[in-house]
């Protein structure tokens, strides 16, 4: 998908809402247990509840692969339910990877070729030619980690190397990178606060931004401070969405809670984009 297809689809919801897939079989109505594919049933039931009112979904991959086949083939069926029922959706494999060259290839591969995701996120700690290959994919996004949600950030991101903090070398070193049109970023929502600096480095890039709902991250200030003129953000809430329920009206609970964050993102976008 190309960046202008998120933009329009943004625009036409009003609503840059990513829903996060993180299935834990603990946390699910214990009824779907008794389905041959859980995962798969609990997806399907939570897409069709909430494709209206969203432009993403991330399914974290090691929600399955912490399930071994069952969970990889789940997966793989969830992707594949999204492309056939709803192209239009942009599909991020949050995987954070990341490796040497050959390597990085192969991951690219399957989740670019063999999955068919728009989107997958990577790590950006082996530089350069650990995510060029990533980037070499003709309309498909790298979404690389930033400045992360979590504590652990303040051990490295923010720590100051030749007078500028490492997150900030990683937004301006990737710039250069071969195909960098093709780069998307990762900042929590919980670090709100640090967007405008951000955005002085990379004005026109689309953030995914993790961290609302469980993590206590704000949908205003991250708005406030993040959002450009093609809106360039799309924020993420798995938890907080997908486990409103564990009865059989979790998908419902699930689309309500999204309709909510629905809602306050079009009054966020009437309040910036006047018409
Ligand atoms: O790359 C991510 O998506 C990510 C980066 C980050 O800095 N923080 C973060 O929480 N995430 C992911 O975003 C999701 C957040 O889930 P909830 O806290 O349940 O909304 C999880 O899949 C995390 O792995």
């Amino acid at each position: 998908m190309i960046t202008n297809q998120l933009i329009s689809e943004i625009k036409k919801k009003q609503s840059f809402l990513c829903i996060g897939l993180d299935v834990d079989l603990n946390k699910i109505p214990p009824y779907l247990l008794d389905t041959e594919d859980p995962i798969f049933e609990f997806n399907k039931a939570i897409i069709n509840a909430t494709h209206h009112l969203c432009v993403a979904y991330k399914p974290n991959t090691a929600f399955y692969e912490a399930y071994g086949l069952k969970g990889w083939k789940a997966l793989e069926k969830t992707i594949t339910y999204l492309n056939t029922h709803h192209p239009e959706i942009f599909t991020i494999a949050d995987a954070k990877r990341g490796d040497i060259g050959n390597t990085s290839t192969m991951y690219a591969k399957a989740f670019f070729e063999d999955l068919a995701f728009d989107s997958v996120t990577v790590a950006p700690y082996m530089g350069k030619d650990s995510v060029e290959p990533f980037l070499a994919f003709k309309d498909k996004h790298t979404i690389m980690l930033a400045l992360t949600s979590n504590k652990g950030a303040f051990d490295f991101q923010t720590k100051t190397i030749d007078n500028k903090e490492v997150y900030k070398h990683v937004l301006e070193t990737s710039k250069g990178w071969a195909n960098s049109e093709n780069l998307m970023y990762v900042v929590g929502a919980t670090k709100a606060e640090y967007l405008a600096d951000i955005r002085q480095i990379i004005p026109d890039s689309f953030l995914l931004v993790p961290g609302v709902g469980a993590q206590g991250g704000n949908l205003q200030d991250v708005c406030k401070y993040g959002m450009n003129n093609s809106v360039g953000l799309l924020i993420n809430s798995s938890r907080g969405i997908i486990y409103a329920s564990n009865s059989d009206d979790f998908a419902e609970a699930a689309a309500n809670k999204a309709l909510e964050l629905k809602k306050a993102m079009a009054s966020e976008l009437s309040h910036y984009f006047k018409s």
